[in-house]
């Protein structure tokens, strides 16, 4: 290890030390936390089942940047290159369409079998993954509604997809050994306002329940749902709505995903993980960054994610939440994307786990806000940069903004060659 990295580390960790903080506890514990890094970022949320089919459901990609993974060869190569940059080990949250078979096969018929190359690649790589079925991008969406289809033909087939996904999961978490979260969202809305609102909820409300209908193992599989205000296209109404997946996940025992872009504007997360965290069993996050609207920007070490790190540190929800990213950006290297966005959140509970949480709290109680305001201000100027260096370090991961020169040579050699 590069010794001005350690002497740094040193420095920081006596200083740290001087309020209770355990550098090197707090660093095997960043160590024990699985990022779930999905794969839809390498790609353009294209996936390979029907790589020509428009990406729909009121989500959109903007940008042109040579290189977008074309083959699952391709995208597992992507991602050991941004994982070899990224400190500890991880998931990979994989969507439906992302299925490695050489089948024609539709979204209702996917089997255990069509994933077998995912599984042997996580256990070589020893990576859990996650799991999502597609719900958009398809003739049977076309018209904006799947679970809460009027038709129920239409109805059928995305149910027996979501029934499908579930045992997709199943079988990555068996086979992996790592708890796999399957999650369901939908794109179900109106663009402009509805007369019935109740009967698309009381429609998805049914399709869920026959969903969610067969018992799993939750040490194999453990179910989400995911709500959204609005989409492009479903800017009125969305049938999936927050109250409505939290009714459900409240009463049916299951996860509920809170997606950073899925609120309106001046919303958070980080504000709700206390809150749900009394009455849930569990917590889902989609880590994002909205800009004006749900525009699934690169995480960026704002406000709002170090609010969300304080808060899975400092009422210890980091053993029940699983902390799934959720943007695409194809207008920057998407490998660097991953990189960024993944690192940010790492180092964003890093912070987090550095701060005098304690002392903090007591301060609070006793009604001393000037200790609370203080305290809070000038530990953000505290090193924790020179922590996280010697954490990068010892997982022989590049320090700062070493790993940028690693992107670019892999651009040249790889992405460029794509054509
Ligand atoms: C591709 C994802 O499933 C999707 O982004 C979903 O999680 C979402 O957030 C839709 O807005
Ligand atoms: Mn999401």
């Amino acid at each position: 290890m590069d010794a001005n990295v350690k002497q740094a580390y040193e420095a920081a960790k006596a200083l740290y030390a001087q309020h209770g903080i355990d550098t090197e506890e707090v660093l095997k514990k960043l160590a024990d936390i699985r990022v779930s890094m999905h794969c839809w970022q390498g790609d353009d949320v294209k996936g390979f089942l029907n790589k020509d089919q428009e990406l729909s459901g009121g989500i959109s990609v903007t940008g042109n940047y040579p290189g977008a993974a074309r083959t699952p060869e391709e995208l597992r190569a992507d991602l050991d290159k941004a994982f070899s940059l990224i400190p500890g080990k991880h998931k990979v949250n994989l969507h439906a369409i992302y299925a490695d078979t050489d089948e024609k096969v539709e979204l209702d018929q996917l089997e255990p079998k069509h994933f077998e190359r995912w599984v042997a690649w996580a256990k070589e790589q020893g990576l859990g993954l996650d799991f999502n079925p597609t719900c958009f991008s398809h003739e049977k969406s076309s018209d904006g509604f799947t679970l809460s289809h009027p038709d129920p033909e239409i109805r059928q087939f995305w149910i027996d997809h979501c029934k499908a996904s579930r045992k997709i999961g199943a079988y990555f978490g068996e086979q992996l050994g790592q708890t796999c979260v399957t999650n369901v969202w939908v794109p179900d809305g109106f663009k402009d306002n509805p007369v019935d609102r109740m009967s698309p909820r009381r429609r998805l409300k049914e399709s869920l329940d026959q969903v969610f209908a067969e018992p799993i193992d939750p040490k194999h599989n453990l179910d989400a749902v995911e709500s959204k205000l609005f989409g492009l296209g479903s800017e009125a109404y969305v049938v999936g709505s927050h109250e409505f997946y939290m009714g459900y996940g409240l009463q049916n025992d299951k996860l509920i995903c809170l997606d950073a872009g899925h609120f309106h504007p001046t919303e958070t997360i980080s504000n709700k993980l206390s809150s749900l965290a009394l009455f849930t069993s569990g917590i889902l996050l989609h880590v994002s960054r909205p800009m004006r609207w749900d525009s699934d920007h690169v995480v960026i070490m704002d406000d709002e994610l170090l609010e969300i790190g304080r808060e899975l540190v400092r009422h210890d929800l980091l053993g029940t939440t699983h902390i799934g990213l959720d943007f695409f950006d194809a207008s920057i290297n998407r490998v660097a994307a991953w990189v960024v966005g993944t690192r940010n959140t790492i180092k964003a509970l890093l912070r987090a786990m550095l701060e005098p949480v304690e002392a903090l709290k007591k301060a609070e109680l006793e009604g001393d806000y000037t200790v609370r305001l203080a305290l809070t201000e000038e530990f953000k100027s505290y090193p924790f940069g020179a922590v996280w260096d010697y954490y990068c370090a010892s997982n022989n991961v590049p320090v700062r903004e070493q790993w940028i020169k690693e992107v670019k040579d892999y651009e040249q050699n790889v992405l460029l060659q794509r054509g």
